[in-house]
């Protein structure tokens, strides 16, 4: 399959210089990722400017450079360079176009929000799978396509690659894609050029600062995604000021607006919920009607993100009876409030989550709490090189807990113990806590603590089957560290 590069950048102001017949074979953002008759995006980073690897791509076979200024490259009078105003929206349009819009031939379903994306995705595809869809899912655990995972390295992928996803999405045959959209993938436009069925807030708390800088500029990060650029059906958790003030901009522009949360303004909100230890029963109205609909998926904050996958799939055209029963058979999302199953019968439970948030941790904690009428442990600590001002927010909140260990999550280039420095800075004054840095051992010392019928709860890497120390990316997979530790406390291991 390819393209001319003038056919590539119809609808976009562009100047070409050079062979606007060009034929492009595959698109490159990453110079060592270029290949025979590529485009080679130039983008300027906050690390370091793409035009600088513009020979590189050309020594790789790279015919066609797209750059935001003429790069004039020696012994490369046969290269064609595209100049544009933004490059990476460039990228993103001339990805949409490549594909041929693959987005416009299923419904596309966008969650954002700081929490519960991964968890909303999951139920969306649950409901659509049970209606008799064939749904993919793009996030933070992998996308799946016909059911089948794969890793991938961001929860929202750049658009060349978001575009040969879609595509693959459309040629398997999907109906609906639900698909994670965080805040770095708005601000870089990689979904620019997407159609989207249906946009969906969840919430908005603390995260991602190093990058975003202000809660303001977060928030308008996040509505991008309920803007002109991507008109949608919109669903909006309005339990939040930020997801009120998105309300007031959707109606103001005549969207098409389902409104969820516990607030009993809400278009679907809980009348009575009841929790239980594997599952939950919510007698929810739904725009006027009452439906009772259980699952068995735990915790407060799940009601919230079963809300919002209610009004997705109402958005997508489903009853609100088929959405309930769909739910009744709904599967445990991998790493979120997930019961560790040990090779022994043990005293005390022990859950894995993936809550990296202050906001995340707090509701983590509270539903342990809810489940459980004993004490409870938490074991957790920060990402490196990601948002430092959460650290002692969480090291706070972690408080809540009866007792915490505090650890290594992924410490990437940072030193570990400056980590937890910070996060040890925000439990100033409290005696309910120690360090242990390792966190194998920080897994088996909560184990240690606690006594039958306790609680432990292992936050912040849910899924994850690594620990990245420095630049090495280790095995490590909290669920299967937990089993073992368990299995070592009561019985079936020999001790080291
Ligand atoms: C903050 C962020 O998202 N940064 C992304 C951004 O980096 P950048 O603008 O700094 O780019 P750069 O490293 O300066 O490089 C500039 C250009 O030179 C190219 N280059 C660079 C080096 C090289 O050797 N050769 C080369 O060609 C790069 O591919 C790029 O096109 O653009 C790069 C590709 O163009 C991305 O790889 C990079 O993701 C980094 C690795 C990342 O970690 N992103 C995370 C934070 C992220 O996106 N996370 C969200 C989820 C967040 C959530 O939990 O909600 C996600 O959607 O995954
Ligand atoms: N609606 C919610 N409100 C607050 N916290 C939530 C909510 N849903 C899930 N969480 C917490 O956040 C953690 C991550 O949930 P989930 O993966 O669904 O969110 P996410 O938005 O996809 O996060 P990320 O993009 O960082 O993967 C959960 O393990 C849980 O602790
Ligand atoms: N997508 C999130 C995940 C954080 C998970 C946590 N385990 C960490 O490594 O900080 C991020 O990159 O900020």
């Amino acid at each position: 399959m390819t393209k001319t590069c003038a056919e590539l950048f119809q609808g976009m102001e562009c100047t070409i210089i050079g062979n606007g017949d060009e034929e492009v074979a595959g698109l490159a953002f990453r110079s060592d990722c270029a290949g025979p008759h590529d485009m080679f995006f130039c983008i300027v980073g906050n690390v370091v400017d793409g035009h600088s690897f513009a020979q590189d791509a050309i020594d790789r076979g790279a015919t066609v450079l797209v750059v935001e200024r003429k790069v004039y490259l020696a012994d490369a009078t046969d290269v064609t360079e595209v100049v544009v105003a933004d490059s990476r929206k460039a990228m993103a349009h001339v990805a949409a176009n490549f594909y041929d819009h693959p987005s416009r031939d299923f419904s596309l379903v966008g969650i954002t929000g700081t929490n519960g994306k991964t968890t909303t995705t999951y139920l969306v595809e649950h409901i659509a799978n049970a209606a008799g869809k064939r749904c993919g899912v793009i996030g933070t655990v992998g996308n799946k396509i016909a059911g089948v995972l794969e890793r991938s390295d961001h929860t929202t992928p750049e658009s060349p690659d978001l575009q040969q996803l879609f595509a693959r999405m459309r040629d398997a045959g999907c109906d609906v894609v639900a698909m994670e959209v965080s805040s770095h993938a708005l601000d870089l436009v990689r979904t620019w050029g997407s159609t989207f069925a249906v946009t969906a807030f969840t919430n908005l708390t603390q995260d991602h600062l190093d990058y975003h800088h202000t809660f303001d500029d977060y928030f308008e990060a996040k509505a991008l995604l309920f803007s002109r650029d991507y008109p949608a059906r919109r669903v909006i958790s309005i339990d939040g000021a930020w997801g009120r003030e998105l309300w007031r901009r959707c109606s103001e522009a005549g969207d098409e607006v389902i409104t969820t949360g516990f607030d009993t303004t809400a278009q679907i909100h809980p009348v009575d919920v009841t929790y239980e230890a594997a599952r939950t029963i919510v007698d929810l109205e739904v725009r006027g009607r009452r439906i009772t609909v259980t699952y068995p998926l735990v915790g407060r904050f799940n009601v919230e993100n079963v809300m919002t996958a209610f009004g997705c799939a109402l958005q997508l055209g489903l009853s609100a009876e088929a959405i309930a029963d769909a739910l009744a058979t709904m599967e445990p999302v991998p790493g979120r409030l997930e019961r560790v199953a040990a090779a022994v019968e043990a005293p005390i439970s022990v859950y894995v989550d993936y809550a990296h948030t202050p906001d995340a941790l707090t509701k983590a904690i509270a539903s342990i709490k809810a489940l459980n009428d004993q004490r409870t442990c938490v074991v957790f600590g920060c990402g490196g090189n990601r948002d430092a001002t959460k650290r002692p927010i969480m090291g706070q909140a972690a408080l809540a807990a009866d007792y915490a260990v505090v650890t290594s999550d992924n410490p990437r280039r940072e030193d570990p113990l400056a980590i937890i420095d910070d996060i040890v800075g925000g439990m100033d004054g409290a005696d309910n806590f120690f360090v242990e840095p390792d966190r194998r051992r920080a897994i088996a010392a909560a184990i240690a603590w606690a006594e039958p019928g306790d609680a432990v709860l292992i936050a912040g890497k849910g899924h994850e089957d690594y620990q990245i120390v420095g630049t090495e990316t280790l095995s490590f997979d909290d669920r299967k560290v937990a089993a073992e530790e368990l299995e070592r406390a009561f019985g079936l291991k020999e001790q080291d």
